[in-house]
């Protein structure tokens, strides 16, 4: 059965096709900068043992632009002969809001209910929904489905995900924590449950991409997460501000005259790591770091202060660690992040070896000295993978 994965964020569409029940991958790929002249798409096969390798460079306006030219390499390159071959579409979608819970058919009633969720979040969604919308026009042989990145994080118990607000805002408005991330905690986590050979291991899952979150999980449920009513609370991120005083809000609307449009552009694309640093990729602000950049050092101390005090937080949430996981592009790559994290850390029994966390390896890897309490594991995520083993076990 072929199945084709889309994770399409907020400038960039990963996808990947498996033949399921085989969990290697045929081809992998991603389209990055789409909305700009300089777009590029690198798209990888894998068919009877050879890897092979392409990089474009050219102008992809849009989403649709994107994903014909990817469907384009798809069939140039032998992935499949026809978009016809395509069994089911797997979409990554970021909100689900409380009506979505699990892995769900796309018809026009979810598609409508879709559209209602831009505004929760405002970066991920409207992407995803075009990318529904465009691959229904090229894969129309195929069953479209959505898997919800709020699915995972719905086993958590109402103390921890209700607002102090008055009762209606929630039994009227859904105004609550939903959480994010969940397809990627759920893959990592159930990763480190089989490498430490615990079902009911107490973890905490740190997943640092463009987007960072972390959960707290028990019997692969999730008790705890660090994002919110849309993907903007908890950590810093990229280009977002994680948790702020909503005060600051009230002041730059009130007596700085910004509109709420303003406001939001600010918290969601120009603040994080891109604001403190004006740099936004973790490899950039490294090297701002090795050439003395001093607020680059500050933000990178900002971003491991943040992360520490969610382990602790999460380590009264569990009462008690097996493992804490470090995931995505920066958690599985970024050693210093790491270690700024982990460091000082002796009275929750986490012990990093740094040695063994600067040392890089490929898959799950164990970086905490060999009589640490905790386990530090570094344990690589791979949403498309889970989204197509859901599809797959829905139709099989
Ligand atoms: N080798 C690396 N060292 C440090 N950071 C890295 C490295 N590779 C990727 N990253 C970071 O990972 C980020 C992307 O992570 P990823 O999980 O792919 O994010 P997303 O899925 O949210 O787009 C980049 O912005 C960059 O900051
Ligand atoms: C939910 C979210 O923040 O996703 P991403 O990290 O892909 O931006
Ligand atoms: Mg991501």
């Amino acid at each position: 059965m072929n199945i084709f994965v889309i994770n399409s964020g907020s400038s960039s569409i990963k996808y990947q096709l498996f033949k399921m029940p085989s969990t290697s991958p045929i081809c992998v790929g991603l389209v990055e900068r789409v909305g700009y002249g300089d777009a590029s798409i690198t798209h990888k096969t894998y068919i009877d043992g050879e890897e092979k390798s392409i990089t474009q460079t050219m102008p992809i306006p849009d989403y649709e632009t994107g994903l014909n030219e990817v469907n384009h390499l798809l069939t140039e390159t032998g992935v499949v002969k026809d978009a016809s071959e395509i069994t089911a579409v797997g979409h990554r979608v970021v909100h689900g809001g409380e009506r979505f819970t699990e892995l769900t058919e796309i018809t026009p009633d979810v598609k409508e209910e879709l559209q209602q969720t831009f505004q929760l979040a405002p970066l991920h969604n409207p992407s995803a929904y075009k990318g529904i919308e465009v691959a229904e026009t090229i894969f129309t042989n195929a069953k479209q489905l959505a898997v919800f990145d709020t699915a995972f994080h719905q086993t958590r118990p109402a103390k921890a995900y209700r607002f102090a607000l008055p009762t209606t805002y929630y039994t009227e408005q859904h105004i609550r924590g939903y959480g994010f991330h969940g397809t990627s905690h759920k893959y990592v986590s159930e990763q480190a449950v089989a490498y430490l050979n615990k079902p009911d291991a107490k973890l905490i899952s740190i997943h640092l991409g463009n987007g960072c979150s972390m959960a707290a999980i028990q019997n692969g449920q999730s008790l705890d997460t660090s994002m919110g009513f849309g993907p903007l609370s908890g950590l810093i991120m990229g280009t977002r501000t994680g948790d702020i005083d909503p005060t600051v809000i009230f002041y730059l609307v009130n007596e700085l005259g910004y509109t709420i449009d303003q406001v939001s552009d600010l918290v969601n694309k120009q603040s994080g790591m891109l604001g403190l640093t004006g740099l936004s990729d973790m490899r950039d602000i490294t090297k701002a770091i090795e050439n003395g950049d001093e607020n680059a050092k500050l933000a990178y101390d900002m971003y491991a202060y943040r992360i520490k005090k969610f382990i602790g937080s999460y380590a009264a949430v569990l009462n008690g660690l097996d493992a804490i996981i470090f995931t995505a592009g920066v958690g599985e790559n970024d050693a210093q992040v790491r270690q700024l994290t982990c460091d000082d850390m002796q009275y929750l029994g986490i012990y990093i070896d740094r040695d063994k966390n600067y040392t890089r390896q490929p898959g799950i890897r164990e970086i905490n000295i060999p009589n640490s309490p905790v386990k530090i594991l570094v344990v690589p995520t791979n949403e498309e993978l889970e989204i197509a083993n859901q599809c797959y076990e829905r139709l099989k």
